[in-house]
């Protein structure tokens, strides 16, 4: 089915036709309507006009266009009709699939995918060093396997002149296109390498702002959640930050934390991040790493949840299953179900609550239900004591310190090299024993 929804505006934006394909036996985890509904968010964030959508049923992907032929005459049609500059596909196109679509719908037309898209909006948000960073390493490794003969615009960068371009019909037959295409390569795979060594040295300097941080004591909670569930509303709320709050997808790139003091006088940093998406693009979640480290070594997560969304659900489990894929399961998490100001069925919130084991109402916007959550953080870090066996190192002296001083230890003998402690510890200091957690092999030199 192919509908034209808008007529074009005078405003230069780009103009654009959605695609969405519902694979049979492979469905996504949201509706294809409403999957598309977000594509049409995302192009709007990324200031793109939506004119028109298609979507397709296939049983399999062809092999050369992805959709069927005839749906790419219609396809084609509709662009012509709108004078559409792109056509956006909500699945992950293979570099040849795109080529080939590109081909058939003619030169004026890009054909690119979500992944693209995302990269698009992330490249328009990043704003600090590492988050420009990021976004590069993620574009050029999205952008690698597409290169084409096609003299790109990073060509027209990196390519200097003439000489690079190679000599017509030289030694080995080799075109004129096809060496360009090697040194267009080979520069990106430099950049790559490059801009990887340069986030390696970000990565150990929030490494060591995060080893700080612990040695002072104070554990850290990170917001996460589906993007524009309201974390940033959230830690303006609690900590009066003012980071940039929109009704737009990935509003946030850069992680802020703050210092929030709760119910019992204990303080803990609060620390706002990225949002996730449903099918949110590896290359991404790879380049992220450093940025998403502040979530993988959180002592607490707090996952908030924009209950009045219609796919407030699908939304969740996306949040878990991308939680699960950077290694978060077994981090305590509390769920934050926000914008409850907007819903006066309160049979249905608490129902929603007793969903999980540990969760609070709230309203970011309006402050109601904040004093819970923050007794709730309370609760979890400094007051529930959970059962632990480590076996830590002899060297890590403050570690086998701490746990005498704010754990209970039931039993402490020597393992080996290292020092066997049962007990139980509160959940704020959790994280730091998490690498003592498994009983090492006992080391033969002693002998
Ligand atoms: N009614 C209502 N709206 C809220 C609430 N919390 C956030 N919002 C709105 O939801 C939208 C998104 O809020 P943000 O705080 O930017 O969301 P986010 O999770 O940080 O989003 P990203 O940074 O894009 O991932 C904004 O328009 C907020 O005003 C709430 O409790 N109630
Ligand atoms: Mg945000």
């Amino acid at each position: 089915m192919a509908k034209k929804i808008a007529e074009p505006t005078q405003t230069p934006r780009e103009r654009a036709i959605l695609v969405g394909v519902d694979l049979i036996g492979d469905p996504g985890l949201l509706p294809l309507e409403d999957s598309l509904a977000e594509l049409a968010l995302l192009a709007d964030t990324a200031e793109v006009e939506v004119l028109g959508e298609v979507t397709q049923r296939l049983d399999k992907p062809n092999p050369d266009t992805f959709i069927g032929s005839g749906k790419v005459e219609e396809i084609k049609m509709l662009v012509e009709e709108t004078q559409a500059d792109l056509v956006i596909f909500d699945t992950e196109l293979s570099p040849r699939h795109q080529r080939e679509l590109e081909e058939r719908f003619g030169e004026q037309v890009r054909v690119i995918d979500r992944t693209a898209l995302i990269l698009d909006i992330f490249a328009r948000h990043a704003s600090t060093r590492e988050g420009i960073l990021q976004v590069e390493l993620a574009y050029y490794e999205y952008r690698l396997p597409r290169l084409t003969r096609v003299w790109t615009h990073l060509a027209r960068q990196t390519g200097g002149g003439g000489g690079r371009t190679g000599s017509t019909g030289g030694v080995g037959l080799r075109g004129p296109g096809e060496t360009q295409l090697e040194v267009d390569r080979r520069e990106i795979r430099r950049r790559i390498a490059r801009l990887k060594e340069e986030l390696e040295k970000v990565r150990a300097h929030r490494q060591r702002y995060r080893e700080q941080r612990r040695r002072s004591n104070i554990p850290i909670v990170a917001l996460v959640g589906y993007t524009n569930a309201g974390k940033s509303t959230l830690l303006n709320s609690l900590a009066r930050a003012e980071v940039y709050v929109a009704d737009q997808l990935f509003a946030t790139l850069d992680p802020t934390t703050r210092r929030v003091e709760l119910p019992a006088g204990h303080t803990v940093l609060f620390t706002d991040t990225v949002g996730f998406i449903q099918k949110l693009p590896t290359q991404l979640i790879a380049a992220f790493r450093a940025t998403l480290e502040e979530i993988t070594e959180a002592d607490l997560l707090v996952h908030v949840l924009d209950v009045t969304h219609p796919n407030a659900w699908e939304q969740w489990k996306a949040v878990q299953q991308t939680l699960l894929d950077i290694g978060c399961e077994n981090i305590p998490t509390i769920t934050a179900l926000n914008k409850v100001d907007r819903i006066s069925d309160t049979e249905a919130i608490r129902k929603a609550l007793g969903q999980f084991t540990s969760s609070v109402a709230i309203s970011a916007k309006t402050g109601e239900g904040l004093p819970n959550l923050l007794r709730e953080v309370e609760n979890i870090l400094f007051e529930n004591f959970a059962p632990v066996t480590v076996y830590i190192p002899y060297r890590e002296g403050q570690l086998i310190a701490q746990f005498h001083e704010f754990g209970k230890v039931e039993e402490s003998q020597p393992f080996g090299e290292y020092i066997k402690i049962k007990g139980s510890l509160p959940g704020r200091l959790l994280n730091a024993y998490r690498p003592y957690l498994k009983r090492p092999t006992p080391a033969k030199s002693e002998v």
